[in-house]
């Protein structure tokens, strides 16, 4: 039995008669910061909708601390916290409105949900925006409160699917700065999903991924020996499908 966080095993997923991943593998350790590499259409959104369970893998296996995530799936989502590529904030509620919520759906009970609530708020740096609807922050706010939301029940594991999304660049290393964080300090294991090579480090783990395939796994600065590369950017072009070929 293994002591990964997550582990995939020869995941294929077909969208009808559309291949969008074919036998990926890979494993993330606890407290290990994973970036997942992969221009457009490369099954990245996909993956992440098997992980959160909306859709079901044609083949292969995933599990989440040794446990199947088709054979435990209730138990293994309350050690995931998740960050779509797409806001789900309701905009008209408060900051702590959306927090209080996602406590109550996770069962906690109100004085857990407010000392967490605060905790979460304190660590992001947003216990001043407490009571400002979301609609009212920008988007770096708005992608900090996601993650202190889904930071909320404590899981183990973080799913982030292009967590910067939409954010400038001050922003977006920010967001960066801070869930590597997240992950030395409480030994989170994360799954970064980007298509920016800036996000990724060379002694990051790496899975770089086009059209469904796996075109390189490995510590990064590994990966640049292998592939006799400069950097993360030259890897990446070398091994992935320029996103306007992509049909
Ligand atoms: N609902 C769907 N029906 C049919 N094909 C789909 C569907 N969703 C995605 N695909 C196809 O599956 C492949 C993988 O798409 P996916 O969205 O997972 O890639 P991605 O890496 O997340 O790309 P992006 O960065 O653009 O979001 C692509 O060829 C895409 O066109």
């Amino acid at each position: 039995m293994s002591n990964n966080a997550l582990a995939i095993s020869n995941i294929s997923y077909d969208y009808g008669n559309q291949a969008a991943l074919n036998a990926v593998t890979f494993a993330i350790a606890p407290g290990q910061f994973f970036g997942l590499l992969g221009p457009n259409g490369a099954g990245k959104s996909t993956l992440m909708a098997l992980l959160t369970r909306l859709l079901k893998p044609t083949s292969g296996d995933i599990q989440v601390f040794s446990r199947s995530l088709s054979a435990q799936p209730s138990a293994i989502m309350s050690d995931i916290g998740v960050v779509f590529q797409q806001s789900t904030l309701d905009l008209d509620l408060s900051v702590l409105q959306n927090l209080n919520y996602h406590g109550a759906l996770h069962g906690l009970s109100a004085r857990d949900t407010y000392i967490r609530v605060s905790d979460e708020l304190h660590r992001f740096g947003l216990q001043n925006k407490r009571h400002a609807r979301v609609r009212e922050l920008n988007g770096g706010h708005r992608r900090r409160i996601e993650l202190a939301r889904a930071m909320l029940h404590r899981p183990k594991l973080l799913l982030l699917d292009e967590p910067t999304a939409g954010l400038d660049i001050e922003s977006r290393a920010a967001l960066n700065r801070h869930v590597r964080q997240l992950c030395e300090d409480h030994n989170i294991a994360v799954l970064w999903t980007t298509h920016l090579i800036e996000e990724l480090e060379t002694r990051d783990p790496l899975l770089i991924l086009d059209r469904g395939t796996t075109k390189a796994l490995g510590q990064a600065d590994t990966l640049l020996k292998e592939h006799n590369c400069d950097n993360i950017g030259e890897l990446f072009a070398l091994l992935t499908t320029p996103s306007e070929a992509v049909a």
